[in-house]
């Protein structure tokens, strides 16, 4: 499709994805809590309602100008990338979209649950089988992303957002903000993300692709299972020289009851070769995601990993074979 894009921005597409923009203000139809969820560099999150539906939604107000710069086609990129993946239901949706002279503000879903990271503040580590059904959702996300050949290149606990804070809640993924269009031959080398996600590649100046996020959610993976980061460091620096080393470890401390499985899955994640990492699609199919995610295996009684003296959970050598895609 006729995608003109320049360093990775998805500028203007070719097909009925026009996104209506209103230039009343927001205030006219919502209203808007004083008090932001999130404050970003140059993004401040509301809760909002609807004045007439009553329905609650997120109201991400952002800056059109940074240090003078005129950003708008980025937020008009994240605008697109929202409304492609309209009908994902692991991505927050965009609802509508208004703009001042100064602002835009993108009307998006409410997750109510709020950030997964504050359930990691708050109950450090995961059940192994919960851990699974997450990801699962999120690789579902990054899955279509990738399909569309769209790097998120920010996945993170604080990014990843709870639909209820009642345990059976679901999780998308959110903040478009630093994603690229990856397309064959356009190199895009900028340094971005979260330096405890961040992957070598991002590191040494290599080419960014889709295994960028792939190593992210090998991270992720590490963290909610151990509640521990595998390359953290007492400085940055410290962090960055432990991420391009490749040493990957699973200390008996935090790992303790974690199944093989799991490790292998984040061992064919956490890979400095970009090459070498699982696709979305393949991860998917690996054994630790669908040995609990398929629906035979839930009926089983599958020993859930309550906490950590308990844990005796019998390690399954079940080798992690997945499709060759
Ligand atoms: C209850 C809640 C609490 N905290 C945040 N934090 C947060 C995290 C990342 C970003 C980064 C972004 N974008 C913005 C806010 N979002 C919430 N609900 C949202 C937030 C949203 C849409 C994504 C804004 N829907 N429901």
């Amino acid at each position: 499709d006729s995608v003109n894009c320049q360093q990775g921005f998805i500028t203007e597409i070719h097909c009925p994805l026009t996104v209506p923009i209103r230039t009343q203000p927001l205030t006219d139809t919502y209203a808007v809590d004083p008090t932001p969820f999130a404050r970003g560099k140059f993004a401040t999150v509301r809760r909002c309602k609807h004045k007439e539906t009553g329905i609650e939604y997120a109201a991400k107000c952002i800056r059109k100008r940074r240090r003078a710069a005129d950003i708008r086609h980025e937020i008009m990129h994240e605008m697109y990338v929202l409304k492609l993946s309209e009908n994902c239901p692991h991505i927050i949706h965009l609802h509508e979209v208004y703009e001042t002279a100064t602002e835009v503000n993108l009307v998006l879903e409410l997750a109510a649950g709020g950030e997964l990271q504050r359930v990691l503040e708050d109950q450090e580590v995961i059940a192994e089988m919960e851990a699974a059904r997450l990801m699962r959702q999120i690789l579902e996300g990054v899955a279509f992303l990738h399909h569309n050949n769209i790097a998120h290149l920010d996945i993170k606990p604080q990014n990843l957002l709870l639909t209820s804070a009642l345990p059976q809640y679901d999780v998308k993924l959110c903040d478009f903000g630093i994603s690229r269009l990856i397309l064959k031959g356009s190199e895009i080398r900028e340094i971005l993300g979260t330096p405890d996600y961040v992957s070598p590649e991002i590191l040494q100046y290599e080419p960014i692709s889709l295994a960028t996020d792939m190593w992210s959610i090998g991270v992720l993976a590490y963290v909610l299972l151990s509640g521990h980061t595998p390359f953290g460091g007492e400085t940055k620096q410290e962090t960055f020289w432990n991420i391009t080393s490749g040493i990957l470890e699973f200390p008996e401390e935090i790992f303790c009851g974690v199944s093989n499985d799991a490790k292998d899955f984040i061992q064919r994640l956490l890979i400095t070769e970009p090459s070498e990492r699982m696709t979305a699609k393949e991860s998917l199919c690996h054994s630790w995601i669908k040995k609990f995610c398929d629906p035979e295996n839930t009926e089983k009684d599958l020993s859930r990993r309550s906490s950590m003296d308990e844990a005796n959970t019998e390690v399954s050598d079940v080798p992690s074979e997945f499709s060759k895609d």
